[in-house]
């Protein structure tokens, strides 16, 4: 008898995590909770309680057949429609290995299971969570900051595809004296820098983009600097020689001029990622239009320049830098105004918005990196992680990156509402 009230508690504990989430048999956690505990400890008959003992032993075995046969919880929400069936599967399945032991399959299985029949339950929920008398045990609440939060939620808005960190680990800055520029420190994650540097060097230096090195008729129309760079012995020579890449609306270093006839599209991921970026800073309606990919061997510059062959200099311009570190000069309107030099390590992403859009700003110094994020121990780097890329990808481009800084400057060219250039 002493230990059957035991093994009870342990299985109220969880069952009631699964009752009170399928509601009608919330009533049957109250029982057992209100009910058991206070009438064990009354004297009772010595036949009553070994008819209680045997109905404690059975109880278990016979919920298992219950929960199997039509109008127990499985076939409550039995509709088992196009889509529902593995869900379904999968729960009977996590019933099967255990009663007693919720895991984390099958919690998931709960949260994905959903079903407007369910909806006379939400009311004894609701009474199991509003009771007062007894007060009801909260071991169930979902709590995304508990141990298992995030094993319960997928965290469908955290982009892990776009190799970024969940945006509540981000630190967000706007610089004191330069309203509108804003500083985000590296919120990539490991997989995320590997995966952007690999996409800059292999993908994003090919065609559609237009390269630096077309004017120099160093490729012809099947080859790829990076292809030729790993495949052949010219890469001592090709590596550095790539400076820039232009994506989207082709920027135009002579006239300064965006132009419809020399556009491409955008790269989606890129241009997901910095409207990403956008909406977490509150951003509206951004649309990456032009991207120009800038990269830099350690003894490189960028002239302090503005950016103002946009249309649109009202929408933010974002700055990705990833590798080496760069200083960063950030001046005034004129060129004469006084500048701020900043850091600009791997990962870090500065937002040129508001009145600090049309600053002059340059890079007068690449130095080594103090700290080597694209190699460090990644927490975030679980199974969700599914920003993805090639081992052999990353092993190449590593050693480039061990010398080099690349820049995604990406920018929104036309106005709201506007399809077109003029
Ligand atoms: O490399 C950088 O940090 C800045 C690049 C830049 O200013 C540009 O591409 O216009
Ligand atoms: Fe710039």
């Amino acid at each position: 008898m002493q230990e059957i009230p035991g093994a009870e508690e342990e299985d109220n504990g969880e069952r009631g995590r699964r009752e009170s989430r399928h509601g009608k048999r919330t009533s049957s956690v109250e029982v057992a909770r209100g009910g058991g505990g206070g009438e064990l400890a009354q004297p009772v008959p010595r036949w009553a309680r070994k008819l209680l003992s045997c109905f404690f032993v059975l109880r278990g075995k016979a919920m298992l057949i219950w929960l199997m046969t039509p109008g127990s919880i499985l076939s409550i929400g039995h509709i088992p429609q196009p889509g529902q069936n593995d869900i379904l599967l999968q729960t009977s399945e996590a019933f099967n290995q255990t009663l007693a032991t919720s895991t984390n399959k099958y919690r998931n299985c709960i949260i994905k299971w959903r079903h407007p029949q369910f909806k006379g339950m939400f009311k004894d929920s609701f009474k199991y969570y509003k009771s007062r008398n007894p007060p009801p045990d909260l071991k169930d609440v979902i709590d995304l900051n508990g141990p298992n939060g995030s094993k319960v939620w997928k965290f469908l808005n955290e982009k892990c595809e776009l190799g970024l960190k969940p945006v509540k680990d981000w630190q967000v800055y706007e610089f004191v004296g330069i309203p509108g520029l804003i500083f985000i420190r590296n919120p990539f994650t490991t997989a995320g820098q590997r995966y952007w540097i690999i996409k800059c060097l292999k993908d994003y230096s090919r065609k559609p983009s237009k390269l630096n090195l077309d004017a120099h008729d160093v490729l012809d129309n099947i080859e790829t600097w990076w292809d030729i760079c790993l495949t052949t012995n010219k890469a001592k020579e090709l590596l550095p020689k790539l400076r820039w890449a232009t994506l989207g609306y082709h920027h135009n270093w002579d006239t300064k001029l965006y132009s419809e006839v020399s556009k491409t599209e955008m790269p989606t991921e890129l241009s997901l990622l910095t409207l990403y970026l956008a909406e977490a800073l509150d951003f509206v309606n951004f649309k990456a239009q032009a991207a120009i990919i800038n990269y830099y061997r350690m003894n490189s510059t960028l002239a302090g320049h503005t950016d103002h062959s946009e249309v649109n200099v009202d929408a933010p311009l974002f700055s990705i830098s990833f590798g080496q570190t760069a200083i960063f000069l950030i001046g005034g309107h004129k060129q004469d105004d006084a500048a701020n030099a900043i850091y600009l390590r791997s990962g870090d992403i500065v937002v040129m918005s508001g009145k600090s859009r049309l600053r002059y700003h340059g890079v007068p110094k690449i130095l080594p990196a103090t700290v080597i994020p694209w190699d460090q121990e990644d927490s975030n780097n679980n199974e969700e992680q599914h920003c993805k890329y090639l081992p052999d990808d990353w092993n190449k481009a590593k050693v480039y990156i061990s010398q080099a800084r690349i820049n995604m400057n990406v920018r929104q060219v036309l106005k709201p509402g506007q399809s077109a250039l003029l």
